[in-house]
């Protein structure tokens, strides 16, 4: 019916015009103009895959295609086309000016119903016609969790494989958190799971309720896809929001093989879950797995030396899209408790108002990418700095000058918030991070994960206060100064409010850089900082940025700097040279200024 052409790994079909007019010749019937009869008889023509018959009305011109049919779930002529398969029929509805990306009531559009249905042709030839690969349907799901729920790898396949994709689509999550890779695990798709994870499907995602991939499948006790997960070094320990690990949840169901599998790969049968139960408690009493998991605790018991010094599995208490752990081996500190943990500044003053207002705020007219130096939002940061979700070479991350303030598109923008090359601060970072005690530094924030040179990695968030106010503070251990030159001054403290940032230490080669951002308002008193990854940052390696010189000629009495890195400027054999040269100088501090002395 249709020859196809190759295009990168993609094959897609091409329509024969010639065997079109040649069908449409073969139609001798008078049409009835009437609109009515005309969409009884297109509907028809459309589910006998008379495709002649098809072009014959739709040439008339007096029958609206993109009319919503109700007998079929409110969809349109091409959800029809999409559920039988017909790829030429398709062609000419869209030729006929129909809206591709059109939902039906169940949240369907025709590329999802292609999906469904497995037609893969027509899957080639919807997302080759454009069909936008970012529309949500039911449950926030794009067609790729659909793909991936249905077993279609088919369809994976074209829809990673198209132009149209953007570079983290296999990562974006419905509305319960969770990826295409999750739905695979879930429903047991090994092949998919395969697929995804081998091109760049991230299996530490958490959902909403903090599960990642491997709970799903040990869940449901799909073994193979769990081995699969485990050999790509998931967290065989991972647990959700109820604490639970994914031996918990085997164990639960009583997937006898499947935990047979995780104590065989070390799964800790010692874990306890928010209801105090370890997965021996939770499994089914005299199912299949519980004399095996009582056995492995026995054995485990007899092994004392599990203490992990784990004081709690989220500082975060759900807040952060990953949950951060924080451990203390060192002395008996507890977990701090002293602030609240947020997650937005917050003000708790009237002293000062931020300026939201529309007028004071640009916005870009750009369609989807913001990709051209056209983009408004880039020009007023000179021009877009990111690439790809990662500060481009050219920023200076290095240089002891300010670096570019970045505009971020904003609400009021009318690109694609999902596709937008010029949004990455106001996503939320999906990097992990645990909290550990140093012996000599108090808390320390350290990545669990690789982080790429110029990745943006956190913000440091907490009480906007203006200067007066900061310097009626005892404590000034946590102000980050916004350190405006032209008009009033205002900084961060994030001493009883913040996010896990606030425990980021200083170090004089630190693998961090502040860059001032705007987001939702332009009010340049105000801007938010964003720390990014100054260099490759290995996993297991603890975060730093540089307080600056001013920070340490305040606490030099107090204590000096001990970051035990080979260039340190304020250890105690380095401070007094350092500042006792420099001292005398005006140096700006780049971006931390602590400007009070400790009491
Ligand atoms: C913003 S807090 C960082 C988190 C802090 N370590 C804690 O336990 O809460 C800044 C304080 O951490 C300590 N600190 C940070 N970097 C340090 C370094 N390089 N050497 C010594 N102490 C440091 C100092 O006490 C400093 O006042």
């Amino acid at each position: 019916m249709t020859s196809k052409e190759k295009k990168g790994n993609q094959i897609i079909p091409i329509i024969d015009l010639k065997e079109i007019e040649n069908l449409k010749s073969r139609i001798h019937e008078e049409i009835d103009c009437d609109e009515t009869k005309l969409l009884i008889s297109l509907i028809k023509a459309l589910a006998n895959n008379d495709v002649g018959k098809v072009a014959i009305i739709l040439e008339k011109g007096s029958c609206n295609a993109n009319r919503r049919l109700p007998e079929y779930c409110n969809g349109t002529l091409l959800h029809l086309a999409a559920s039988t398969g017909n790829v030429q029929i398709a062609y000419l509805l869209i030729l006929n000016q129909i809206d591709i990306n059109v939902l039906n009531s169940a949240q369907n559009s025709a590329l999802m119903v292609a999906i469904k249905a497995e037609k893969n042709e027509m899957i080639q030839y919807l997302v080759h016609a454009g069909a936008d690969l970012t529309l949500k349907g039911i449950d926030g799901m794009t067609c790729l969790h659909v793909a991936a729920e249905y077993g279609n790898l088919e369809a994976c396949k074209v829809i990673l494989d198209s132009s149209f994709a953007h570079k983290n689509f296999v990562n974006l999550q419905d509305d319960n958190g969770w990826t295409p890779l999750a739905w695979a695990c879930d429903y047991n798709f090994f092949d998919i799971a395969k697929y995804f994870i081998s091109n760049g499907a991230d299996i530490n995602i958490r959902d909403v309720q903090h599960n990642v991939p491997l709970h799903w499948a040990a869940f449901k006790g799909n073994t193979q896809v769990v081995e699969l997960l485990l050999s790509f070094n998931a967290d065989i320990n991972v647990q959700n929001v109820h604490g639970d690990t994914p031996l918990h949840l085997s164990a639960r169901d009583d997937h006898y093989n499947c935990v047979i599998m995780l104590l065989s790969r070390k799964a800790d049968v010692s874990t306890i879950n928010s209801d105090n139960s370890t997965a021996l408690n939770s499994s089914v009493a005299n199912g299949l797995c519980f004399s095996t998991l009582k056995l492995a605790t026995e054995l485990n018991l007899k092994d004392k030396s599990k203490a992990t010094g784990l004081l709690s599995s989220d500082i975060s208490r759900g807040r952060e899209l990953n949950p951060i752990p924080c451990y203390n081996n060192v002395d008996n500190e507890k977990e701090p408790n002293e602030y609240t943990y947020i997650t937005k500044n917050c003000q708790s003053s009237n002293s000062f108002q931020i300026d939201t207002k529309l007028p004071t705020i640009k916005s870009c007219t750009c369609v989807d990418i913001c990709k051209s130096t056209e983009c408004n939002c880039a020009k007023l940061s000179l021009k877009c700095w990111y690439n790809q979700g990662k500060l481009i070479p050219d920023f200076n991350l290095v240089g002891e000058e300010d670096s570019p303030t970045i505009f971020e598109c904003n609400d009021f923008c009318t690109c694609n918030a999902i596709l937008c090359n010029n949004r990455l601060v106001q996503k939320s970072s999906t990097e992990r991070f645990e909290l550990l005690r140093t012996t000599k530094k108090g808390w320390s924030v350290k990545t669990l994960s690789f982080i790429p040179m110029g990745n943006y990695v956190c913000e440091y968030i907490g009480e906007i206060l203006t200067d007066m106010e900061a310097d009626r503070r005892e404590d000034d251990a946590y102000l980050f100064d916004l350190d405006n030159k032209d008009t009033d001054s205002f900084c961060i403290d994030a001493k009883f409010y913040g996010n896990f940032s606030r425990f980021i230490n200083h170090s004089c080669e630190p693998n961090l850089h502040p860059v001032k951002v705007f987001v939702e308002h332009h009010d340049r008193r105000f801007p938010r900082i964003a720390l990014f990854a100054k260099n490759n940052i290995e996993a297991n390696q603890e975060l730093s940025f540089d307080y600056g010189e001013r920070f340490w000629q305040v606490k030099r009495k107090w204590f000096t700097c001990e970051c035990g890195t080979s260039s340190c400027k304020y250890s105690k054999d380095t401070i007094g040279a350092t500042l006792g040269l420099r001292g005398a100088r005006k140096k700006k501090c780049p971006v931390s200024k602590k400007r009070r002395k400790q009491k």
